[in-house]
């Protein structure tokens, strides 16, 4: 049996950091946003009980890769016998905050659940993905979400489905190095949802990325031109939103050389959720 599921990207809308927990993992309020691009990853299940990544990944071994780590955690969840070929279209920019990791981990949880009909629910399986990453419960379950705690205590949003520019300005933000930074705001006020809705917030993280990447401050001064900008997570990319989709690309196309990014639509439920839900 064979499934092709897209592991969609998601912008955070606001990050507001509200404390610390014993273990160091910083208390979050964050409005995820999932979005209609992403990975394609396609799977294949073998009837042997290996787990073969065939898409080479610069940087990361494939022992390592978020992908085999999700597959082998489910195999280990359910002493399933089977094992799986992955192929993985890469679109989504490594270290962008826009949680091209934990989605990928998200839809192998996904997908092999169904192909190795291991029945686990969507708690189960957001369990398993916490282990892998603080993002890795959103992407599970597929809904646009406001998060509190590290990430996993998630409330569905239904968001107007607007068009965004995301730009990626050519660097990666180590995720780690952000939150161990000392000038990093770590007690924002807690918001309620209804407050962040009708004003917006900000993200507690960019006064620190912008500091120590002059290139994310500068494409943020680049998109606010064009409309508020703001980053994502803890970068390096950086998103405005447009109320349709031809202004949206007007303003991508725009864009200095050194920029890569792309165009996305925010959607209430997650592609691959849809998908899954048609098998
Ligand atoms: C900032 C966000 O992108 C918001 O969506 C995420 O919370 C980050 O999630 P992620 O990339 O899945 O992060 P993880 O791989 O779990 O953690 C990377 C590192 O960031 C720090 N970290 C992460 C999440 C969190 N709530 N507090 C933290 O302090 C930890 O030092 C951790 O070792
Ligand atoms: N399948 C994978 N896709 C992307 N990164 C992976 C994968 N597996 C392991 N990694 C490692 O995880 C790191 C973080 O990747 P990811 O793309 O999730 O970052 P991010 O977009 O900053 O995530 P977040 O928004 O959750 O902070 C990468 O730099 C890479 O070393």
């Amino acid at each position: 049996m064979t499934l092709s599921l897209l592991a969609p990207a998601k912008l955070n809308l606001c990050l507001k950091i509200t404390g610390r927990r014993d273990d160091g993992y910083h208390l979050l309020q964050s409005l995820f946003q999932l979005l209609d691009a992403g990975d394609t990853l396609h799977f294949a299940v073998r009837n042997d009980a290996r787990i073969v990544l065939h898409t080479p990944f610069d940087g990361v071994p494939s022992e390592d890769n978020l992908i085999v780590r999700a597959a082998t955690a489910l195999q280990r969840a359910s002493d399933s016998k089977l094992g799986v070929d992955i192929h993985c279209d890469k679109r989504l920019p490594m270290g962008g905050g826009i949680g091209g990791g934990s989605s990928n981990a998200a839809t192998t949880l996904l997908a092999l659940n169904k192909l190795w009909q291991t029945g686990f629910n969507d708690d189960e399986l957001s369990a398993i993905g916490l282990d892998l990453g603080a993002d890795v419960p959103v992407f599970v379950r597929g809904r646009t979400a406001w998060a509190e705690g590290v990430g996993e205590e998630l409330t569905p949003v239904e968001m107007p489905e607007e068009w965004f520019v995301v730009i990626h300005p050519g660097v990666s933000v180590s995720t780690r190095e952000i939150f161990s930074h000392q000038e990093l705001t770590r007690n924002s006020r807690p918001i309620r949802i209804a407050a962040f809705l009708e004003q917006g917030a900000g993200n507690d993280c960019e006064n620190v990325v912008k500091s120590l990447y002059p290139e994310v401050k500068n494409a943020l001064d680049w998109l606010n031109q064009f409309a508020p900008a703001q980053l994502t997570g803890t970068g390096s990319c950086l998103f405005a939103r447009f109320a349709d989709e031809a202004s949206a690309r007007d303003v991508f196309s725009s864009r200095p050389a050194s920029y890569s990014g792309f165009v996305a639509r925010g959607v209430n439920v997650s592609p691959s959720h849809t998908a899954l839900n048609q098998i």
